[in-house]
């Protein structure tokens, strides 16, 4: 492809990414994947440079762009190497037309730009939001030691237990260390989120909202594989890709029950009251992981955020149902907005007089509310709200 070409490609998904966000459809990266499936003559090469363009723009629009050629103006603006590139060539695009407008920069959307700065995420914070993640390991304890594995490459020692970090990009998934379960891939703010748990070996542990089970496979090298660990969700297609990845860490102990939604106490009700902990890793906004899905805040509106915030309520009741006297309940979502993290642990707690909120003892983070805050900016991981209540004996 010429390099007008791969700009014109990129016009072409970030229409399809724009689409998608406005209708809930398949997420940048699948588009990406699907548009290169049909079209086999574009190299390795090709595909690199036209995703890159392709998250760049995205990066550079706040507001959800007209279309992929405004996106696209926007990123033009701010590299001088692409202006020439809109060269009307039989495969790239047509030239910038004199007062063309670009699509708006920005953070996000002007609502959820405000909303964020009402959470103390403005400025530098926000800008962070928008830089790129690298990759993060968790070691697994249940087959190998951070101090003695051996990997291809070494590897920055993070602040968890067992994390270590790579550039992004890094080809972890070749790695025979990978292949055989003694790595996991894991953001460093979501293997901190597991150790405010404090699942401990011989405990029942159940992770309410498990999906493909990233955390629970962190839970169950927690617990050394003894005791009784539940990972429980209502998406049968994500939880079903947790047996796989179990067998692959060596983590026999889950059980994997799928929840009905609306009846989700009903699946659980054997164990109401017994839980030595609940982990509550709610669905939300994801506004702290926009390093990864800079193309989520298009997708979100105020209704959803309110409706984000009901589920959590709900959620966090469910949970409070299954925990025993004197056991605990981490509540975890990757957002950065008070609305899904301070404000949801704040109104549990008001309701509850039984239960009084525990600082969870991490090595990052600062407090928010009756809880604690990863943010990019300050701890360069995913954005978390992580809180912790214990429930009076
Ligand atoms: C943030 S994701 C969980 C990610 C997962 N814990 C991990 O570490 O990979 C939230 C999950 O909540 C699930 N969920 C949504 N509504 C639910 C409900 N009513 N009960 C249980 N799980 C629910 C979603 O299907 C989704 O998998």
């Amino acid at each position: 492809m010429t390099p007008a070409a791969r700009v014109q490609a990129a016009i072409e998904l970030l229409d399809a990414v724009i689409a998608a966000a406005r209708t809930g459809g398949a997420p940048a990266d699948r588009l990406i994947a699907d548009y290169f499936r049909q079209r086999r003559y574009a190299g390795s090469k090709d595909r690199r440079a036209v995703r890159e363009l392709v998250y760049r723009a995205i990066r550079a629009c706040g507001p959800v762009p007209r279309d992929g050629r405004a996106a696209m103006c926007r990123l033009a603006l701010e590299d001088a190497a692409l202006p020439p590139l809109f060269d009307g060539s039989p495969h790239g695009p047509a030239p910038i037309g004199p007062g063309e407008e670009a699509a708006d920069a920005g953070l996000a959307p002007a609502w959820l730009e405000e909303a964020l700065a009402g959470s103390a995420i403005a400025g530098d914070e926000a800008r962070a939001l928008l830089g790129r993640a690298p990759l993060d390991l968790r070691v697994n304890r249940l087959k190998a030691d951070r101090a003695t594995l051996d990997l291809p490459e070494p590897g920055d020692v993070l602040a968890a237990p067992d994390g270590l970090r790579f550039p992004a990009g890094t080809a972890v998934d070749r790695w025979t260390a990978y292949r055989e379960g003694a790595v996991e891939i894991q953001d460093h703010g979501s293997q901190l989120a597991c150790i405010a748990v404090g699942a401990r070996p011989g405990e029942t542990v159940i992770d309410l909202c498990a999906g493909g089970g990233g955390k629970t496979l962190a839970l169950a090298a927690a617990m050394e594989n003894r005791g009784t660990l539940v990972a429980s969700d209502t998406d049968r297609a994500r939880l079903s890709r947790l047996g796989p990845r179990a067998q692959r860490a060596g983590a026999g102990m889950i059980e994997s029950v799928l929840l009905d939604p609306g009846r989700e106490a009903e699946g659980l009700a054997r164990f109401a009251g017994q839980a030595d902990a609940v982990l509550v890793d709610a669905p939300c906004s994801g506004t702290g992981t926009w390093r990864r899905n800079p193309e989520a805040r298009w997708r979100l509106d105020p209704a959803a955020l309110t409706r984000f915030a009901a589920v959590q309520d709900r959620l966090l009741a469910i949970a409070a149902g299954l925990v025993r006297p004197g056991g605990r309940l981490v509540f975890v979502t990757c957002s950065l907005l008070d609305a899904e993290g301070a404000e949801r642990i704040a109104a549990f707690l008001s309701e509850r007089p039984d239960w009084r909120a525990e600082r969870p003892d991490l090595p990052l983070g600062r407090e928010r509310g009756a809880g604690l805050r990863l943010t990019p900016g300050h701890d360069d991981t995913d954005g978390f709200f992580i809180a912790r209540a214990a429930r009076a004996c």
